[in-house]
Parts: structure tokens; sequence; C-alpha cells
């Protein structure tokens, strides 16, 4: 697993702060981020891969700085958005998950093969070749993840992955995030994802207000907002 570290993290939009002196340090399989609207948790989360810079302070992914290595950990940190409709790029979901590989080297026989393997996994094998704005909601997140899968990163982050789908597709998305290999770290207001999660962090006006296990960290968070 990857070790992520948060040393003395601010953030400020303008004159506005949104992280206020952040120390964390995990390396767990399965990370939550919980907290109320505007606590500052995608901040938080676009830092690890250098999406944001810290204003002060530093975001380091097994040493390597976030903000000056952006590209060299992005190759190792995979970023899952809350809006599949942002991420899908190209017309067709094939050409989708191959977009994703375009600068990786990588043959084009290596490329359908990895495309192939996406497919099935994600059961999306029968959509190949349909127009990406058609699938179905769950689908299109499952297609959004798996082009980021497809670059096969360490570290999969995802924000808010399940908050616009219904009961079932939202079901389905958080089956495939439990069935990754990789080290993932979940913003989420839903709760019951993270039942299975080794730690949770709670994220309150831009400190981190708990970090412990879910048991502990949901009722924290309940006693934060009453
Ligand atoms: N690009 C931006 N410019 C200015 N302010 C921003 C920008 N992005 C976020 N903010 C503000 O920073 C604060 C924290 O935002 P952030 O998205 O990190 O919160 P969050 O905890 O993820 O919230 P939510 O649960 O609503 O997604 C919010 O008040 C938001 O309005």
């Amino acid at each position: 697993m990857s070790e992520i570290v948060f040393d003395s993290v601010t953030h400020a939009f303008g004159d506005r702060p949104v992280l206020r002196g952040v120390d964390l340090r995990f390396s767990e399989r399965r990370v939550g981020i919980i907290g109320s609207n505007g606590s500052g948790k995608s901040t938080l989360a676009r830092m690890i891969n250098g999406l944001l810079k810290p204003t002060s302070g530093t975001v380091t992914v097994d040493g390597v700085d976030a903000a000056r290595k952006g590209a060299q950990v992005r190759r190792k940190v995979g970023f899952v958005f809350t809006d599949p409709d942002t991420q899908i790029v190209m017309p067709t979901v094939s050409e989708d998950l191959a977009f994703s590989l375009r600068r990786s080297g990588l043959s084009k026989q290596e490329i359908a093969a990895r495309v192939e393997e996406i497919l099935v996994r994600f059961r999306l094998d029968q959509h190949a070749d349909h127009p990406a704005h058609l699938l179905s909601g769950g689908q299109k997140q499952l297609l959004a993840i798996g082009a980021v899968l497809i670059r096969r990163p360490e570290v999969v982050i995802a924000d808010e992955p399940t908050t616009l789908l219904d009961l079932r597709n939202a079901r389905v998305v958080s089956e495939a995030l439990d069935s990754m290999d990789q080290q993932v770290i979940v913003v989420t207001h839903q709760l019951a994802l993270l039942e299975s999660f080794e730690r949770v962090i709670v994220i309150d006006d831009g400190l981190v207000a708990f970090d412990g296990s879910p048991d502990d960290a949901v009722p924290a968070y309940r006693q934060l907002v009453e």
C-alpha cells in the first residue's frame, strides 16, 4: 500500500480558508472521508494526486510531493469524479476506455486486451460499441471507474462515486469498489459504504475532527452535526 502524508496542509480559495492545518498519515487498504457539505473533503482528496495544490504544507505519496510531481503521482493514483459525464470523453464505450491509454506507450493489441478485460469485468461488453452517453447512470460510473483502472493505478480515489445513483446502481458501484485490489480512498455521504473500511476520517470545517474505525467515526460525525 502507498503511504499518503499530509503535513500541516492548508488551503484557501481566495481569502477563504478551506483546510486549516491538516496532519494525516495513512496507508490502509480502505479509507473513508466523511463530513458535512463544504467541510473540505473534496479539496483534501484532490490534493492527493495534485489536482489541487496546498496553499501551505505538503502532501506526499510514498515520499513524492503531489504538488511538484503531479504527473508522476497521477501515474500511481487514479481519481474517479462524482459525475461520470465529466470523465467520459469519447463517443463509444470501448473508445473511451482506450482513450485512457493513449499516452501509455502500450501496443494496440495490449490496449485492446485491457479494454476487453475491463468491459467483461464491469459487464459492459454488450455495450462496447454503444454511445457512452446512452448508458445508465450506474453503467456510466462503472465506465468512469474502468477508465481509471485500465491504467492499473496502485491507489484509487473516488469522490462521492454513488451520490448521483439510485440504490441499485449505488450498490453495483459499491461492489465494484469493494472488489478492487487497489488501495481505495472514498469521499462519501453514504455511510453504509464504509462499514468494512479500516479507517474513516471525519473532516469538519477544514480540520480532522475524528480519525478511527467506522464504528467509532460514524457516531462521532453524527455527534458533530447534532
Ligand atoms: N474552485 C473553488 N473556488 C472557490 N471556492 C471553492 C472552490 N471549490 C470549493 N470551494 C469551497 O470550498 C469549500 C470546501 O469545498 P469542498 O468541495 O472541499 O467540500 P466538501 O466537504 O467536499 O463538500 P460536499 O460534501 O458538499 O461535496 C466549500 O465552501 C466550497 O464552496
